[in-house]
């Protein structure tokens, strides 16, 4: 497989996740590329017709390199909680509801956390709290190519939710080895161990 040319020059970020548009920017950083995100450009959030993190990240990637004519890296992403055979996994976003605030739209992240938590509940104090995070990223050109990459964290869910740093889920994902949720540790302490550098790092070694 060929790899093509990405630095330097234009690189579409194929996400409406301003966490993880922030995270991604910050990993791209030392690489001389020049990133603007789908929204800047106002490019359409395609629907998530897929079952795995690598057809939805492809099907993202895909969009917005056919409607900008750059290449464009997408992420699809999600939490695996082993005591509940993987889910919520590629539907993890769709766990929290979207709420339309005043300005920008969201989504209730407690309310998700809540229901992972109240699953867990149901199984007893000594439930296992295992998850992972899982990070797909998809690299398309506007010619079709595609590569694809994919990264993993390992932890486990506490409760209540600690933090207010990072996005999502990260108040209740702990890293393992560590006593600090994802909320609670620097962007650079969270890039140390995350699902999306672990993806990275792959990116870094297959394309630049
Ligand atoms: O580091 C993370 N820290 C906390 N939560 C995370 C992380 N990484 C993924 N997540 C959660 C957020 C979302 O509920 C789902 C990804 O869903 P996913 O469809 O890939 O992203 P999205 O819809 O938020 O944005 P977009 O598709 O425009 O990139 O996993
Ligand atoms: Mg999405």
């Amino acid at each position: 497989m060929t790899h093509r040319e990405l630095s330097p020059g234009k690189l579409v970020i194929a996400s409406h996740n301003a966490g993880k548009v922030r995270e991604i920017r910050a990993l791209l950083a030392p690489y001389g590329i020049e990133p603007v995100s789908a929204g800047d450009l106002g490019l359409p959030e395609p629907e998530e017709t897929g079952t795995t993190f690598r057809d939805n990240a492809l099907l993202k990637a895909h969009a917005s390199a056919s409607a900008s004519g750059l290449p464009a890296l997408a992420d699809d992403s999600g939490l695996e909680v082993a005591a509940l055979g993987g889910r919520p996994g590629v539907y993890t976003a769709d766990w929290a509801e979207r709420q339309p605030y005043e300005g920008e739209p969201g989504r209730d992240w407690y309310m998700a956390m809540g229901k992972v938590e109240g699953l867990l509940a149901e199984q007893g104090p000594d439930a296992d709290r295992s998850a992972c995070f899982v990070c797909t990223l998809a690299l398309a050109w506007p010619d079709g190519h595609a590569e694809v990459f994919e990264g993993r964290a390992e932890g486990s869910l506490t409760w209540p939710p600690r933090g207010i740093l990072g996005f999502g889920y990260d108040p209740v994902f702990v890293p393992i080895g560590n006593s600090l949720t994802y909320a609670e540790i620097s962007p650079e302490e969270k890039h140390a161990t995350s699902h999306r550098a672990d993806a990275f790092a792959k990116l870094v070694a297959g394309v630049f």
